[in-house]
């Protein structure tokens, strides 16, 4: 037994093979497509078939519906116990409601036939009959695993994988793989043609959006995908090898696999930055797979969101991992006895702290390791103490009983100038204000351990208003929490009830809210069709109660001192090292997926080495795996590309693409920049997306050059960016994105523009799925000359 070959169409594959550089771990196919009538035998049993798994979807979902239906009529009466439990199963329905909605494309795509077995349908989502026999296998069951595995060298008892192409409810299109030539029917012949499912994938169109890959995972991909839940997986791969996918998919898997673990704990996924989350966002619910916590660094510190830039030096330092101590001498600058000794007028009489009172209380607040805040408790009841004593002697009352001390210390707790002088020498602390005072004080940053020069870099002053914090900032706000505890409720509780304007404001904005909320749970019944059987005022109600409705990523997403069960990191390199303390203490048990490619890292605090990042953390708990395949990028732009890579590192590889277009990149020298927006116009493809990349300093300018000259482009990441045709981006913003046809304009600039220029461009140069440009007004860069320079007004044919 072994892979087929026929005597014409072998060498024809092997042409092939070498052409997209598929390796011999693929079955040999052919596309002998001949033989209509067979063909289209395959194709009605397979649209029976699968006409038979909608009608059971259907069915599934009206019941489903049925039963939310049922729970949601009871109303919100009862006791508590009872709504909480209505609650819990209203959750579930609808949860598994969305699931059956989110699975009706590409329903089912493939079938296994094994040897002396009844095939198996591989899809989405598993499905029985009533009388409990599989129908449909979930993708991500062991089961379906040689859907994605299996070799001509390891069959793993496949006799053919078959990939089911539909549109709608309808087979377009069967190929297939044969590991079995023996028994090779007249059928069998006409169906060839395993690589036909991948090929097709890669080339359609790209809509703005990532989509899923789960008729099409490659067995490279499967390995990761189905790595073992626990300890640190490092996927290391060149620009377009699927790492982000197969993130994804790895994400959908293990919440399939360990559903009662991560569904507890949750899933983390991390990006670079909102669009990249943005273009990504639809991957999982296709998966039926919704309770994810989408995020970036600087969105993972509650209630902070950090827009705000800053120079590259400020991130990179902000970034070291010597900030860590700089934040602990910041709290303990906080917990200092100033120069002189502290005197506190009560009027009648004045008491005195003094440096020996005041090293003693706050040696007892240390101990333990309490953090700043609950140690304050200790520090006060101390000083308290100290001052009772004092007093009870001013006050000429001798020696006093415990119970007659206890009273003058409550008594002096409550006294103005000893709650200042207090909250002077012990202050309740935000992290946001220690970082807002060290930053605006140089004698607060020379304390912490900052030369002046590190001084200059930092210094700000206090901010007036909100929307002031950087996304280097929040890995800083995390680590400060961690040293400074939480403030007492009451004392929160006390300073709350003060700020009555805020409360009356809020009391505007929650009838606000509701408003919202109602129209959004009318959208909702109309798109599950349950308009007319729900009120929607009424379920919004309902998920506006206690919290206890909120899904484990919502919950995940509120509370800073989260675990969660599994924390994905994509885009990897660029996360700084104080970025990997604030992960970390998120991912207790060290159980992660991180992925990325040191080539492409652009920010000078990212990663040089995975194991400069991970040993502190995680060392002899993290194992790599590589990815090898391009399947973004031609072989004619990935050379242009691999030029650029040598200047990153004379080492490094690019990977090999799996197909070729025969379409070479092209240079343009433009008389002036002015010519960009002509030439961008003149590349539109209908139907296709471009992306124009641009040096960070000229973005504005060139970004107003485009969007003047083709309508419909959008300059920057902000919203509709994905959706629209044409596109002006910097190669930060590009980061993780892909586009049918890429311009990079002035090279020369994005390689000079930061010391990490040459990764920079690989990353611009590698967003292609199509064509690829370069228009430059000055001398094209030496590493570019693979382009083919073209003098005429006409870019490329
Ligand atoms: N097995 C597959 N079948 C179909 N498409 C695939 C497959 N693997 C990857 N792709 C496609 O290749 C493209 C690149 O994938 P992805 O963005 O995950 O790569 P990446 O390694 O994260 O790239 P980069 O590092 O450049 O951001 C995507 O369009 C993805 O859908």
């Amino acid at each position: 037994m072994g892979p087929i070959c026929y005597s014409e169409s072998s060498r024809h594959i092997e042409r092939r093979r070498s052409n997209r550089n598929i390796g011999p771990e693929h079955p040999i196919t052919t596309d002998n497509n001949e033989a209509p009538p067979a063909r289209q035998l395959e194709l009605g049993k397979e649209q029976r078939y699968l006409t038979r798994l909608y009608q059971r979807l259907d069915l599934l979902r009206e019941r489903t519906r049925a039963q939310l239906d049922g729970v949601l009529a009871q109303g919100g009466g009862g006791t508590h116990q009872n709504r909480s439990e209505r609650d819990s199963f209203a959750g579930m329905y609808a949860e598994r409601l969305s699931r059956l909605w989110a699975v009706e494309n590409g329903l089912c795509f493939g079938r296994l036939d094994l040897t002396g077995e009844k095939p198996l349908y591989i899809g989405r989502i598993g499905m029985a009959d009533d009388e409990q026999a599989r129908l449909l296998i979930d993708w991500r069951a062991p089961v379906a695993q040689p859907f994605y595995r299996a070799t001509p060298a390891s069959p793993m008892g496949v006799t053919r994988r078959r990939h089911l192409r539909t549109r709608d409810r309808r087979v377009i299109g069967v190929d297939d793989d044969l590991f079995d030539l023996d028994d090779l029917t007249e059928a069998d012949r006409a169906t060839l043609n395993g690589e036909a499912a991948l090929l097709a994938a890669l080339g359609e169109k790209r809509t703005g959006r990532m989509r899923d890959i789960v008729a099409t995972i490659q067995a490279e991909q499967d390995r990761i995908i189905r790595s073992d839940l626990n300890g640190v997986l490092v996927v290391q791969g060149g620009p377009g090898t699927g790492k982000t996918v197969v993130a994804l998919h790895r994400a959908a898997y293990l919440l399939y696999t360990h559903r009662d673990r991560l569904a507890r704990r949750g899933i983390l996924l991390l990006g670079p930055n909102p669009t990249f989350l943005r273009y990504i966002e639809q991957v999982l619910p296709s998966l039926g797979e919704t309770d994810v916590l989408l995020s970036t660094v600087a969105d993972l510190y509650p209630g902070v969101t950090a827009r705000a830039s800053e120079s590259a030096e400020a991130a990179v330092l902000k970034g070291s991992a010597r900030m860590a101590d700089v934040v602990a001498k910041a709290v303990r600058d906080r917990q200092r006895m100033p120069r002189q000794p502290v005197d506190i007028d009560l009027g009648a009489y004045t008491l005195r702290l003094d440096r020996r009172a005041f090293e003693a209380a706050a040696s007892r607040a240390s101990r333990g390791r309490r953090p700043h805040n609950q140690a304050r408790a200790v520090f006060v009841r101390h000083i308290l103490g100290t001052l009772a004593k004092q007093a009870a002697k001013q006050l000429g009352r001798g020696l006093l009983d415990e119970e007659e001390l206890a009273d003058l210390r409550e008594d002096l707790r409550t006294e103005p100038a000893v709650k200042s002088a207090l909250n002077r020498l012990w202050p309740y602390l935000t992290p946001q204000r220690l970082l807002i005072g060290l930053f605006s004080s140089r004698e607060r940053m020379a304390y912490a351990g900052l030369s002046p020069a590190e001084q200059d870099v930092l210094f700000r002053d206090p901010p007036r208003g909100g929307g002031h914090w950087t996304e280097a900032d929040v890995p800083l706000l995390d680590e400060a929490a961690e040293l400074l505890g939480d403030i007492d409720p009451a004392v929160l509780r006390a300073a709350a009830m003060q700020a009555e304007e805020d409360l009356a404001a809020a009391r505007r904005a929650e009838e606000a809210e509701r408003q919202s909320e109602i129209a959004y749970a009318r959208e909702v019944l109309e798109l599950t069709g349950m308009g007319g059987m729900v009120d929607a005022e009424r379920l919004a109600a309902r998920h506006r109660d206690d919290g206890s409705h909120l899904t484990t990523a919502e919950r995940a997403a509120a509370d800073r001192t989260w675990a969660y069960g599994h924390i994905i990191v994509d885009e990897a390199q660029e996360l700084s090292a104080m970025a990997w303390r604030m992960l970390m203490r998120r991912s207790p048990n060290r159980s992660m997926t991180v992925v990325g490619d040191i080539a492409q890292t652009g920010t000078a605090a990212g990663a040089a080495s995975w194991a400069g990042m991970l040993d502190p953390h995680a060392a002899g708990r993290w194992r790599v795996e590589t990815l090898t395949v391009n399947y973004r990028t031609p072989t004619e732009l990935m050379a242009v590309a691999a030029d650029v890579l040598t200047l990153v590192g004379p080492s490094l590889r690019a990977p090999r693409s799996v197909r070729e277009t025969g379409v070479r990149p092209w240079a343009r020298r433009l008389d002036g920049p002015g010519e960009l927006g002509e030439l961008v116009a003149g590349q539109l493809v209908p139907g296709g997306r471009l992306a124009v990349i641009v040096p960070a300093a000229q973005a504005a300018r060139l970004g107003a050059l485009v969007t003047a000259a083709v309508p419909g482009a959008v300059a920057g990441p902000g919203a509709g960016s994905l959706e629209a045709p044409v596109v002006v981006l910097t190669v930060t913003e590009a980061k993780g994105l892909e586009f049918d046809t890429v311009i990079v304009a002035e090279p020369a600039a994005i390689l000079s523009g930061s010391p990490r220029g040459a990764g920079d461009l690989y990353v611009a140069l590698t967003r292609a799925t199509g064509a690829l440009g370069v228009a430059h007004t000055g001398a094209l860069p030496a590493v570019l000359s693979r382009c083919a320079e073209l003098p005429a007004s006409r870019p490329a044919d």
